[in-house]
């Protein structure tokens, strides 16, 4: 009989790490959740493992709370905390539904074998008669009425638990599921006849159908008795793909996203943790899912950033969803027309060459900016093609109206004083803002060094642009400025003739109809960021920006404004050669050891106190020095200062290791160290690995 549990106290506290061994009590297995004495405090802890004996004296739980995990969450939740150099504390606390929240019970009437159609000698008036013919259901205002009944013993009243969680009902669809394709048939297949752990990667072109097969294979799984995780980028700039879900599998589905209320998502927690829900979609958040014997783990739109959890851990939910598979013996599929290098290069290849529709991908032309005059932001050509198009994207990754302000007498720019960083105007607010920590100012009138009015606006982003496209046609913006993207998105689809601008999000998956015109705006902009994915990042915007156009049976088209017309990466974006971009991409990561080839390791230490960061940084780099390095072959780069940010001076260092557990090891091992140094207590440290 194992008698003794060992469990991990959920504190955020980093030194405080269990497992602690305590009592077992009645009813207590792996992934229960108690509420433990600890020291003078009382804290909520998770069972992590059982044991025959303990070397300690033991302390008896106070209480078995009823939020208790799969056993499956705990091993995941302990591989995170090593492989994110995080706590198995932080990591397991994201596994629980939000706490201080409960089961809603309410009272709930039934009748009784007597008041279950009583004959016409029970003296019953009308009202009655249609109450208990109503029943059962949640007593609400009739609570009264009903306890009258119930002491005549017509009908019971008991508590019980009422979902909050709005119910998933299944329309149409559902009834006529599209054929598939030859492509779509042979991908089903192959996610049928994957083995256990196996993972999949689904690259299929924009609009080929990767919906379809992912309801496919869910079907499957779920006939087979297991459970699905679908990993969608953003809820609300994603309702197409829920809603396909829900069309299909209808109350199975458990919808996970912040937008929920508290009540709502432990609701559907609860619905995914008990079995009455076997499909879990939502965003990265949705890998953690109670669900238990997952057979199937789908991320969709896989190249996606906010796959990246910036939070501690800061997890990968790509890599998470692929541990998670193997815990389960499930099968993993990601899938894009843009998959990373990474994935490429690690998985076994699905494709999906051709849209489901028989269409085909939209041409692609180039509008090369370099002899427009400078400050011009739409090309001759681009505004003469938006003047043509019913239905058009157009795509700037920049937000506000411009980037920047500058006094045309002394030269004088409007810095945030908080962050190293220029303010933007924002016109219709009126206001300037740090697209970094929120800070927000009056629009100046003037220069506050030399009292000049003349100031100067550079750049455009996606207010301006949309003040000018609006003389062309009406126009729906969407950017992180837009209180309810879902809203703007139903507009552009409902209009006949529209212009919807905006910055990376209108890129983002839509499957529109009536989409005649594709435009990016400078889309070399991405290109001109300091970092190794920024190559990826241009190709994937321009061929998912692309992919927008085209579907639905409308004939479609392209056009790409750039200075840079011969970069690698826009010019096989513009042929879609994905092919050709992946091979290139993946031989200059090899030749530079950038990931996949090499595991890289960011840690960033902050303080308010001058020199402090830097500081902090050195140290780490000389504590992995000292022990050694971080592996065979490991470089360790800086550290070098960052912009200051919220009022902290930054410095990172960057480990590049290929040997990605030496790496961690040695990146987690340093953080402690100085962590724990009375010298850099002033410093915070963060550690990512995978930096996004
Ligand atoms: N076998 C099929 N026959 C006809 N139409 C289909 C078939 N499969 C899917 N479709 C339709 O094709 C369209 C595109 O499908 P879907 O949105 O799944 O594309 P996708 O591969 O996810 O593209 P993207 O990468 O651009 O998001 C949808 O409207 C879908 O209903
Ligand atoms: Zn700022």
């Amino acid at each position: 009989m194992q008698s003794v549990v060992q469990v991990e106290p959920l504190t955020t506290a980093r030194a405080l790490r269990g497992p602690f061994d305590y009592v077992r009590p009645e009813g207590a297995e792996v992934g229960s959740l108690l509420e433990v004495p600890f020291g003078r405090q009382t804290l909520r802890a998770v069972v992590t493992a059982l044991a025959d004996s303990s070397p300690h004296e033991l302390a008896v739980p106070r209480r078995v709370l009823p939020e208790a995990i799969p056993p499956e969450l705990v091993a995941l939740g302990l591989w995170m905390a090593r492989e994110y150099c995080s706590t198995p504390a932080r990591a397991l606390s994201l596994m629980l539904p939000p706490s201080g929240v409960r089961a809603k019970a309410q009272l709930w009437a039934e009748p009784t074998a007597a008041g279950r159609d009583p004959g016409p000698e029970v003296r019953l008036t009308d009202n009655q008669r249609a109450l208990l013919a109503a029943l059962p259901r949640f007593a609400g205002t009739d609570l009264g009425a009903l306890r009258r009944l119930e002491k005549r013993g017509l009908v019971t009243v008991a508590p019980r638990d009422r979902r909050r969680a709005p119910e998933h009902v299944a329309v149409g669809a559902r009834r006529d599921p599209p054929v598939l394709n030859p492509e779509q048939e042979a991908a089903v297949h192959a996610i049928a006849t994957a083995g256990p752990g196996e993972r999949l990667l689904l690259h299929g072109v924009t609009g080929s159908g990767k919906t379809e097969v992912y309801l496919r294979a869910a079907e499957q799984t779920l006939r087979a008795g297991a459970g699905v995780i679908v990993l969608v980028p953003e809820i609300g700039l994603t309702p197409q793909m829920i809603a396909r879900f829900v069309d299909r599998f209808g109350d199975t589905v458990a919808v996970l996203h912040s937008g929920l209320s508290q009540g709502e998502r432990y609701d559907e927690w609860r619905r995914l943790r008990d079995g009455e829900a076997r499909i879990c979609v939502g965003p990265r958040s949705a890998v953690l899912a109670p669900l238990r014997g997952v057979g199937l783990v789908i991320v969709d739109e896989e190249h996606d950033g906010t796959y990246k959890h910036e939070g501690d851990p800061r997890y990968d939910a790509r890599l998470v969803a692929q541990r998670r598979a193997e815990l389960s013996g499930g099968v993993l599929v990601v899938g894009s027309a843009t998959p990373r290098p990474e994935s490429v290069h690690a998985l076994r290849r699905i494709r999906l060459a051709h849209r489901a529709d028989g269409a085909r991908l939209p041409p692609v032309q180039i509008v090369d900016m370099r002899a427009t005059a400078a400050g011009t932001v739409l090309h001759r050509r681009t505004h003469d093609a938006l003047v043509d198009a019913r239905k058009a994207i157009v795509l700037l990754n920049r937000r506000g109206w411009s980037n920047f302000l500058t006094c045309r007498s002394c030269g004088h720019t409007w810095e945030c004083p908080q962050c190293d960083v220029t303010l933007v105007l924002h016109r219709a607010e009126g206001a300037m803002s740090c697209h970094h920590c929120g800070h927000r100012e009056p629009v100046p009138r003037a220069c506050p060094e030399c009292a000049s009015v003349s100031l100067a606006r550079h750049g455009t982003g996606t207010e301006r642009l949309e003040h000018e496209l609006a003389r062309i046609a009406p126009v729906v913006r969407l950017d992180a400025g837009v209180a309810n993207p879902g809203e703007a998105l139903q507009r552009f689809e409902r209009a006949d003739r529209a212009i919807l601008v905006g910055t990376q999000v209108v890129a983002k998956g839509h499957d529109f109809a009536d989409v005649d015109l594709g435009v990016v705006v400078d889309a070399d902009g991405t290109l001109r960021f300091p970092d190794f994915r920024a190559e990826e990042r241009t190709f994937s915007l321009v061929t998912q920006l692309a992919g927008r156009a085209g579907r639905g049976g409308r004939a479609g088209r392209v056009l790409v404004q750039t200075l840079d017309p011969d970069a690698p990466s826009i010019m096989h974006a513009v042929r879609h050669d994905s092919d050709g971009f992946l091979e290139g991409e993946l031989q200059r990561r090899r030749a530079l050891r950038y990931p996949p080839f090499a595991t890289l390791i960011r840690i960033v230490c902050s303080s308010t106190e001058p020199g402090a960061a830097h500081a902090a940084a050195h140290a780490v780099r000389t504590a992995v020095d000292a022990a050694g390095g971080a592996g065979d072959g490991a470089m360790l780069l800086g550290p070098a200062p960052l912009f200051r940010l919220r009022g902290r001076e930054r410095s990172q260092l960057v480990i590049k290791g290929p040997d990605r557990y030496a790496a961690i090891e040695a990146a987690g091992v340093a953080a402690a160290a100085v962590r724990a140094a009375k010298a850099h207590r002033t410093a915070n440290l963060s550690v990512d690995v995978d930096p996004q």
